[in-house]
């Protein structure tokens, strides 16, 4: 299918990542020629694009695309009811298996995906799982998709997605939980606000830019400010032996139960 040919359904594309999707498609070259159909439950969104048409009838959505984008909270899956009638449908929601997804959407042809927060500026991670019956075809257009908001992995088990949801679908959130404890650390010693903020923010973004700049393994950033053996050193030993690791490993864990059981 060429893109002049493709309608792609957005059901809950006004949501938190629905429209951030539906804005990283918007602004991709592959996709210029892509129509989309998007559905709400009861807040219309306020604009949209001559690309873009609305409606609240999910399977008239259906009718109309050539494949469908599922990212309504896991809660409400089960009162989507809509027959797909065997085509493609990506699902961005935590927790729902893909025989879930299969079984209530009428379709074997199933993409398990997860994006994170940091689609609404492109810089998501999106690991993915495609259940056997996707063809090749299927499978070819999935990349230049989550590529329109960030970056992909395809998983061969699907249980990874479950994990990776605690890894990198919470992820943006964990550097957050970062920065924010350095700022209260800096506000217990009485520093401005407006500084300790500053300067938590500026840590969590100048670190993630060495990581990817250096393209380094984040143990080779830590060990070389260990080896240096200076203050780093110091707060980083500190923050071992009151339990850093092992307390991130119990939140990671935490959440991969709770996508475990979301949907069951
Ligand atoms: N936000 C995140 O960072 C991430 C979210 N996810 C997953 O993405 C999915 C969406 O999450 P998020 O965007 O945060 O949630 P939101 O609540 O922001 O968005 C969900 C959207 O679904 C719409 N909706 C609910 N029921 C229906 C229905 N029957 N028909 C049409 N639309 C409907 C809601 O519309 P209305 O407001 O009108 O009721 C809302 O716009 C979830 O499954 C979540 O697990 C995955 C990774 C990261
Ligand atoms: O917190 C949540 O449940 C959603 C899914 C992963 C990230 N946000």
């Amino acid at each position: 299918m060429n893109d002049k040919q493709r309608v792609i359904g957005v059901i809950g594309g006004t949501g938190w990542l629905g429209a951030a999707i539906v804005n990283g498609i918007l602004q991709s070259h592959d996709f210029a020629n892509t129509r989309l159909i998007v559905s709400y439950r009861t807040h219309a969104p306020r604009e949209t694009s001559a690309q873009v048409s609305v409606t609240q009838d999910n399977q008239y959505l259906v009718e109309q695309s050539d494949m469908v984008i599922l990212s309504v909270r896991p809660q409400d899956w089960p009162a989507i009811n809509i027959d797909l009638k065997g085509k493609l449908v990506i699902s961005v929601m935590a927790g729902i298996t893909a025989a879930q997804i299969s079984e209530g959407a009428h379709t074997s042809k199933v993409i398990r995906s997860l994006p994170n927060a940091a689609a609404s500026i492109n810089e998501s991670y999106t690991p993915w799982f495609a259940s056997q019956a996707c063809s090749t075809d299927d499978l070819s257009i999935i990349p230049t998709l989550f590529n329109t908001f960030g970056t992909e992995d395809q998983c061969e088990i699907e249980d990874d997605i479950d994990y990776l949801t605690a890894i990198s679908g919470a992820g943006p959130a964990y550097p957050a939980l970062l920065a924010q404890a350095l700022e209260e650390s800096a506000l217990t010693h009485g520093l401005p606000r407006h500084i300790a903020r500053h300067a938590a923010n500026a840590v969590i973004r100048g670190s993630g830019g060495l990581l990817e700049d250096l393209n380094s393994y984040p143990e080779q950033l830590v060990n070389v400010f260990e080896n240096y053996g200076g203050t780093t050193a110091a707060g980083l030993i500190s923050m071992r032996q009151a339990g850093f690791i092992k307390a991130v490993d119990q939140g990671v864990n935490a959440a991969y139960q709770r996508a475990k059981t979301l949907g069951r």
